[in-house]
């Protein structure tokens, strides 16, 4: 494969791993940052001191703060910033006016209010103008063993099927592995649900409770991840792959989890408002959870564990409590389609 220009929309701790595995491939990659503090130092001492500070950057990776000047001419855009930036990057994009043949989002959320996935709030700020190749990147991958070249495996989906295949080729090397999946809403819906059950894994293990109770939020998180995907028309068996039950995994297990250090520290009787500012990175599943509640009203769809875990964070509900109610339940039934015995 021959080396191409690809910009890279985002200087945090993903958009620089993605960067490097771009980099690694023989790219010419264009990191923008929105500091020129960050640009200088990133060109400078070929590091990312904020976010991957252990990393050293390859030499076909330059920083710009001007977005016209990293898509120009580019082949691909990765767009990787937190949910509540892709509108304004997106933005940013269209003002450049320049057409992009393939276009990556890497971003896990979905909008509160709007309710919209984020291909689809790109859609809404019309970034078919510059492209229609729209392609989500997603999968069990935290950014720091990324960028430490560790085994990684990740889903990337689009409407467009030969968007997705380019994608494939783009990034994939010996240590990322990249599969296609035509079922995007799945893909992204997976990414951004799971991050609020890594809340609720760090919640009660900040609370003290153990295996037992990790397990049982992962796998009755699951099971309501998939109830609402596929009320939103995902496909089901998307929910057991890397963008669903892999990521899952990885979010509700990994110290890199910003997502489940931040479920901890509130476990631990820590405010949302310390816990935000003490981690210094986005924690996606704070809006995300507020999102995934109003889309269960809407949709007439029974979301207990994320219920639980927006009453901890934006109606006081102590952590215990919140634990409790979800233990005094009804009696269910493990699976929905089984007959009643
Ligand atoms: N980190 C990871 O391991 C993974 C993250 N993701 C997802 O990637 C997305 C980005 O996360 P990540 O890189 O980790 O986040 P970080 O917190 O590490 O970095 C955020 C980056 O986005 C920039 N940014 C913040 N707000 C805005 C905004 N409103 N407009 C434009 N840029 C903004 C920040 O700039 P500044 O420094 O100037 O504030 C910074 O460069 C998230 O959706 C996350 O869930 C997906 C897979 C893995
Ligand atoms: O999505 C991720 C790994 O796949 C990153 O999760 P956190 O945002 O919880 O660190």
């Amino acid at each position: 494969m021959g080396a191409k220009k690809v910009a890279v929309l985002g200087a945090g701790s993903w958009g620089t791993a993605l960067a490097i595995v771009l980099a690694d491939n023989g790219h010419d990659v264009t990191i923008w940052a929105r500091r020129d503090s960050q640009a200088i130092e990133m060109n400078e001492r070929k590091t990312n001191k904020q976010y991957l500070s252990d990393v050293t950057l390859p030499e076909n990776i330059k920083v710009t703060t001007d977005v016209k000047e990293a898509v120009m001419e580019s082949e691909a855009v990765v767009i990787s910033v937190p949910t509540s930036g892709i509108r304004g990057t997106t933005r940013q994009l269209l003002e450049a006016d320049v057409k992009i043949p393939l276009i990556v989002h890497a971003t896990k959320g979905i909008e509160p209010d709007t309710l919209l996935r984020v291909s689809e709030m790109m859609e809404e700020e019309g970034i078919n103008e510059v492209s229609d190749d729209i392609v989500v990147l997603s999968g069990p991958s935290h950014a720091e063993e990324v960028a430490q070249r560790q085994p990684t495996t990740v889903t990337v989906s689009s409407q467009v099927k030969d968007a997705a295949k380019r994608c494939q080729d783009l990034f994939m090397n010996t240590r990322f592995r990249v599969y296609t999946s035509q079922d995007m809403v799945g893909v992204e819906l997976g990414g951004a649900l799971k991050n609020v059950m890594a809340l609720g894994v760090g919640l009660a293990e900040g609370l003290g409770y153990g295996d037992n109770a990790r397990a049982a939020i992962m796998t009755r998180g699951i099971a309501e991840m998939t109830r609402l995907g596929t009320k939103l028309g995902a496909d089901p068996l998307t929910f057991a792959g890397l963008s669903g039950l892999g990521d899952l995994i990885v979010t509700c297990t990994s110290k890199y989890s910003r997502n489940w250090r931040a479920g901890y520290r509130l476990g631990q009787g820590i405010s949302l408002d310390q816990v935000l500012e003490e981690m210094g990175m986005v924690v996606e599943g704070v809006k995300t959870t507020q999102a995934v509640s109003q889309l269960a009203q809407r949709q007439g769809t029974e979301v207990p564990i994320t219920t639980a875990i927006y009453d901890v964070l934006f109606n006081g509900q102590s952590p215990v409590r919140a634990g409790q109610l979800l233990m005094d339940r009804d009696p269910k039934k493990e699976t929905e389609h089984t007959t009643d015995f």
